[in-house]
């Protein structure tokens, strides 16, 4: 009767459609429908994301937002006089470095002033603030899968940086609708309209400011709301008094109108209803703005761009509005799942975010925490209770939910039931992230995450003597981090940790030192390569020992061929069984992928990982007595090794998009800038030069360069810049290492093994 059982495969590929939410269709092998319970509940909820270039203002846009909605009574900025730091970095580490590592969840309501009726509406939000360094790159991504909508914070000087890009290209992964909050409007030197036109260059969708700034730097007071046509100000401590007038200063008048023509204009090409009126010469209301705003920032065809200070408290509220007014509802975005009784290919289904449909839920996250482990889940379709079961897709176990909780960034609040398109956490059960759960009653199962390939790695080891702590927490951190990694090097016996960055690596050594009493010490950080092959390979092999007792014998015939990468969820290793005969039985098929498996670990070219590969098992050959698992074990390593010398195999080095900045200033008329010791760095390092932007007093710089090319670079740039150049990198992908540098790696590795057998 269990559905779940049949949950057997890796799944890939959600889509995410939006609907207007006043027509909900679904598609769905469900009879069920949303009641007008359910219409109600889901018009005032909303699940957003706040994501952002590093130090953009995320976690102060945050704190204020919690402020304002009352869920803390006190501001602490990050990095503050206080020490206290802000509400949504509990880390002590993240307190302590200033910056976001892990993300938080957190949830609040909002009264929001409905744009057209003027009404007050209670509206319950779901808010996760996501870390801005590439490092934890995973964090923003899992985040992005659950979410429905996102705030894009921008700095009002710096505009568009490298990590708006990656998070705009996470956001365009999943489909996500954003709004646009331009921060840090208090700064010398903000220019919104400057970080406009990058939107609509550098993110290539097309954007227009919903607000005009009333004052700058210390005297930025308030915001004129173009689509009310109202002067907003905050007043009182930490700004929490919002006041409105019908009055636009007669200083911004003029803008304010150009920019509200701007505005109209700018959704008159992605908007039907917008166009047509336009043409029409017709008088454009705020309901109709209203509604152009949110259908085309729904189909994600225009970002609004809202204007603001978080530190100098000035126009979060107007965004909370926003965020209510124009980010879609658990029930606009449609998210499908695979139902796993059905065929390949005809799995796709819409789930339906009705608390009486069968509970399909995704963990998302896991955190240890202490009272054990503490998975976030996002509710898609039923309802789940306290005390009440559920079932893990992928083995069918079923699971009591002992506790439930909603999460405030460390503290939590328990409730008794959670709805569809809400978020919760759930104690004491054991998954892994991105494993689904259900009722029972269904036997559908979500898709997975797209999980990036690790670009560093070293080597690391416990100060003294090896206790069960140091496993115990590589495996955690393996858990939760799927871009995390722990092997040990066969041939030093040493461990490996692998991860995005050097950053993410050194949190993880100093977590195992705080929070497991296990100080370590590291190696130098090592680039992460790997090996692939780029020509198909066919292998017949057989594994025979006869060593006077039982022997051993297995033979596999198949092929192995290059795999490309799934962008959805990052896989690129695939084995196949393809078998008819019946002369590799069944229960030996498991061991024949293992032993696949095994072989990637490590390649005969340099010793490197190798991905980008499928194993085709064709046919092969068995015997009655000496067939074993072991012995199919070892005839796929056998034989994965022998076809991959004909493969033409390759070692692949991580290249990476490398953002550099400089100012450029005059200093008693000269004009003093960097730009040549910049250009002539990156060309040394063998980079390839994308884009340079000669802003009013800054210069860019974009590049990609190899990783193995980048270790002491801050130190260069510094030196070439007199310090005054900053530069940020994020993984982009592998790409095959010179012939050259093969060479030396492959003989290098060559004398190495040589040497050992001598
Ligand atoms: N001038 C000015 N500074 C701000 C504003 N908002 C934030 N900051 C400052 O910018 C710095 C970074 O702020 P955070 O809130 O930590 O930024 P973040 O984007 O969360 O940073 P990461 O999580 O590390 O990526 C802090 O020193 C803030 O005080 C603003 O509106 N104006």
């Amino acid at each position: 009767m269990l559905a779940p059982f049949l949950a057997k495969k890796a799944l890939r590929c959600r889509h995410h459609v939006f609907v207007s939410h006043y027509a909900l269709r679904y598609a769905s092998t469900t009879s069920v429908e949303l009641s007008d319970a359910d219409r109600t509940r889901l018009l005032r909820q909303r699940n957003i994301g706040v994501s952002a270039h590093i130090d953009s203002g995320k976690t102060t846009l945050t704190e204020r937002i919690l402020f304002y909605t009352g869920r803390i009574n006190a501001i602490h900025e990050v990095r503050g006089k206080d020490n206290v730091g802000a509400k949504m970095d509990s880390m002590d580490l993240e307190r302590e470095k200033g910056i976001t590592i892990q993300s938080a969840a957190t949830f609040c309501d909002w009264k929001t002033k409905n744009p057209i009726t003027g009404e007050k509406e209670d509206y319950s939000i779901n808010i996760i603030d996501t870390p801005g360094h590439v490092d934890f790159t995973i964090e923003v991504e899992r985040a992005l899968r659950v979410l429905d909508g996102a705030i894009l914070v921008l700095c009002a000087v710096s505009g568009v940086q490298s990590q708006t890009i990656t998070v705009d290209r996470q956001m365009r992964r999943y489909n996500v609708p954003r709004i646009s909050f331009i921060n840090k409007m208090d700064r010398p030197g903000a220019n919104p309209k400057r970080v406009i036109q990058q939107i609509r260059q550098k993110l290539r969708i097309p954007a227009a400011a919903v607000q005009v700034p009333i004052g700058a730097e210390d005297e930025l007071t308030g915001m004129v709301d173009l689509v009310r046509w109202k002067a907003v100000y905050n007043r009182g401590t930490k700004g929490v008094d919002v006041v409105e007038e019908d009055e636009i200063p007669t200083s911004v008048l003029q803008e304010a109108k150009d920019r509200r023509a701007e505005l109209i204009e700018t959704l008159a090409e992605v908007d039907e209803q917008m166009s047509d009126a336009f043409l029409e010469d017709a008088p454009i209301t705020t309901e109709m703005l209203v509604g152009a705003i949110r259908r085309a920032t729904l189909a994600r065809k225009f970002t609004p761009v809202f204007l603001g200070s978080a530190v100098k408290n000035t126009a979060v509220q107007p965004l909370l509005d926003g965020v209510c007014a124009y980010l879609p509802t658990p029930s606009d975005s449609i998210t499908s799942a695979l139902d796993l009784a059905k065929p390949a290919g005809e799995q796709a289904v819409d789930l339906i975010p009705a608390a009486e449909a069968p509970v399909v839920a995704l963990a998302f996250k896991l955190e240890e925490g202490k009272y054990g482990q503490l998975t976030y889940m996002r509710v898609y379709q039923g309802s789940i209770k306290k005390g009440g079961w559920i079932f893990h897709a992928k083995t069918g176990k079923r699971v009591k939910v002992p506790r439930l909780v909603r999460m405030h960034s460390d503290d939590m609040e328990d409730i008794e039931s959670i709805g569809p398109g809400e978020i919760c956490a759930i104690f004491g059960i054991e998954c892994a992230s991105g494993d689904t759960f259900t009722d029972g009653q269904t036997s559908l199962s979500m898709t997975s995450m797209f999980v990036p390939e690790p670009v560093i790695s070293l080597a690391i080891k416990p100060e003294g003597t090896e206790t069960p702590n140091f496993s115990k927490a590589l495996n955690r951190f393996k858990k939760e981090d799927p871009t995390f990694r722990v092997h040990v090097d066969a041939e030093s016996q040493e461990t490996i940790i692998s991860g995005m960055g050097e950053l993410h690596l050194e949190i993880y050594a100093e977590r195992m030192k705080r929070e497991y009493n296990v100080p370590c010490i590291t190696g130098k950080p090592q680039v992460a390569f790997r090996e692939t092959i780029t020509a198909p390979s066919k292998f017949n092999y057989t594994h025979k020992k006869q060593t006077g007792g039982a022997g051993q014998f297995g033979r596999v015939i198949g092929s192995i061929e290059p795999e490309e990468r799934d962008p959805e969820t990052g896989k690129d290793i695939r084995f196949e069984n393809v078998v008819m005969s019946g002369n590799v039985p069944n229960n030996f098929i498991p061991a024949v992928e293992k032993g696949f498996l095994e072989a990637m670990e490590k390649g005969s070219l340099a010793g490197c990982p190798v991905s980008g590969v499928k194993y085709t098992l064709e046919d092969g050959a068995f015997h009655a007595v000496d067939s074993s698992e072991l012995a199919f074990k070892l005839a796929a390593i056998g034989s994965f090794r022998e076809a991959y010398k004909n493969a033409s195999p390759v070692i692949l080095e991580p290249i990476m998009t490398v953002e550099i900045t400089a100012p450029l200033f005059f200093i008693r008329n000269n004009f003093l800038h960097h730009t040549g010791n910049i250009i002539g760095g990156v060309n040394q390092r063998r980079g390839t030069i994308i884009d340079t932007e000669v802003r009013d007093d800054e210069f860019t710089l974009i590049a990609e360069v190899s990783l193995n090319d980048m270790f002491g670079y801050s130190s260069a740039l510094r030196g070439a810049t007199q310090g005054k150049g900053e530069f940020s990198m994020e993984y982009k992908e592998h790409q095959p290492v010179l012939p050259h540098i093969q060479k030396e790696m492959a003989d290098a590795y060559r004398k190495k093994l040589e040497g050992k057998s001598k």
